[in-house]
């Protein structure tokens, strides 16, 4: 069973807590003070750490960073009033596993737990991330995320990164294509090479040839300097060749043809010149499609394809959507030299109920306005662009009541756990006292 230490000052909530929590087989300590926490920590193994941000003998965030120094492996989850989310948000930069917000409903903690262990889980099974090569660099540009997605889509990098396969990257528009073949470049072997990023999409095809492969003075007009192409300047290292779909198929030959026989020969010249790359290509076009209707040749789909990764949008990384946001803040802020501490409670929710099309190119930009805009220490609802706050809600709160019979039936487990006391329920409902009454009166409760 797994062990959580919860630390909180309001003897009735914890106790119910434990109660909700050991009906979901997990074995709870409870501590009211930081001091005698710190002395259960030191006594048993925990597998995660709830604390409140106020407590009678110090801080949360004290304490977070004292678990983070002894027991660094604890993932630790901070729970905080509606006032306190932007401190919770620095508590995240301080190694904060998560924040929960007050009053939270079961289900709510439920899941964090359940996002907690089951990171713990994988950093535990996964040590040798730690230990990797000492050459390999560092990407502090590259945020993994929590998400399964993002774990399936890391796993998936850290198993291609060190081979010399070619892989091609599906994904939509601002998912972070290009930013997955950057960190694949880092993980592997020719990290210390350079790494070229192309956009296919923005070459004209008169000049295609001379980009990838260079040309002599003098070769043609205007060809007033030797230049060196791509292929290499990429030479013992990665070229990412980006919407890539958008090769003419002229040079969709020529591509094959230097992959194939790893030579290239820039125009004018009678050389050829040995190239050693890994080839990293990207679209966000159905590239099988566009082979079926002839416009890209199969031998070359095959050849770019010899693993390939899809980049899930970022409505599907939920999980990872306050990490990303967190992120894009901390650039804004160092981009516009401004201290933006955090994000309102209600931003977070128009964040988690909007689609995203555009993805995290979009979700970046949207930070960076806002962060521009706001005058107060967090960002708020105000500074957001109009479209984010008319969507669709994709997940509001009212589908963890999705039908009437789990709305009744989560209304009698919470009162029964809480000994009928309305405020309780009504807290852990993350519903007012008066929508308690008035739903009880609907589901004859009284
Ligand atoms: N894992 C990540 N961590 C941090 N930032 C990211 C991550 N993935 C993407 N980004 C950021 O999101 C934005 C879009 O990423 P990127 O340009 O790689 O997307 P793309 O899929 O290649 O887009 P397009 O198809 O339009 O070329 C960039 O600002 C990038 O820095």
């Amino acid at each position: 069973m797994k062990h959580i230490l919860f630390i909180e000052d309001d003897v009735t909530f914890s106790e119910m807590l434990k109660n909700f929590l050991e009906r979901h087989q997990y074995t709870v300590d409870l501590s009211y003070t930081i001091h005698n926490a710190s002395t259960l920590l030191k006594k048993h193994k925990y597998d995660l750490v709830f604390t409140d941000l106020r407590l009678p003998d110090g801080d949360g965030i004290g304490f977070l960073k004292q678990i983070k120094q002894s027991n660094s492996h604890i993932p630790v989850v901070l729970m905080t009033g509606y006032a306190e989310v932007s401190t919770a948000v620095q508590a995240m930069k301080q190694g904060a596993f998560d924040y929960i917000s007050k009053p939270f409903n079961p289900d709510e903690v439920l899941e964090v737990i359940g996002n907690a262990l089951e990171v713990k889980k994988t950093a535990a099974v996964l040590p040798k991330v730690n230990h990797e090569k000492k050459s390999e660099k560092s990407n502090t540009d590259f945020v993994a995320g929590i998400s399964a997605a993002s774990k399936t889509l890391n796993e998936y990098i850290h198993l291609v990164a060190p081979t010399n396969m070619s892989v091609l990257i599906t994904g939509e528009s601002g998912t972070g294509k290009e930013v997955v073949a950057k960190n694949i470049h880092l993980k592997s072997s020719r990290s210390d090479k350079p790494f070229v990023a192309v956009d296919c999409g923005a070459i004209p095809k008169e000049i295609a040839s001379s980009e990838f492969f260079g040309h002599k003075k003098g070769s043609f007009t205007g060809a007033t300097d030797d230049k060196i192409g791509h292929f290499e300047s990429a030479n013992g290292g990665t070229l990412f060749l980006d919407e890539v779909g958008n090769l003419t198929y002229e040079n969709q030959v020529q591509l094959l043809r230097a992959l194939q026989e790893r030579k290239v020969k820039p125009i004018g010249s009678s050389d050829e010149i040995s190239v050693d790359i890994r080839l990293i290509t990207a679209t966000n076009e159905d590239l099988l499609h566009a082979v079926e209707k002839g416009d890209f040749r199969e031998d070359l789909y095959h050849r770019l394809n010899e693993f390939s990764i899809k980049v899930p949008n970022l409505k599907d990384r939920h999980d990872d959507l306050i990490l990303y946001a967190d992120f894009f803040l901390n650039k804004a802020n160092e981009q516009l030299n401004k201290t933006v501490a955090g994000f309102s409670k209600e931003v977070l929710t128009v964040f988690q109920n909007y689609q995203w099309p555009g993805n995290l190119r979009e979700l970046s930009n949207v930070i960076k306005r806002a962060t521009l805009l706001t005058q107060l220490e967090v960002i708020e609802v105000q500074v957001l662009p109009e479209e984010l706050l008319h969507s669709k809600k994709n997940n509001d709160s009212s589908n963890k009541f999705s039908t009437k019979k789990n709305e009744k039936e989560l209304i009698i487990t919470v009162l029964q756990e809480v000994d009928n006391n309305k405020t309780q329920a009504a807290k852990l409902l993350n519903i007012t006292r008066k929508t308690l009454y008035n739903k009880m009166k609907e589901y004859s409760l009284n």
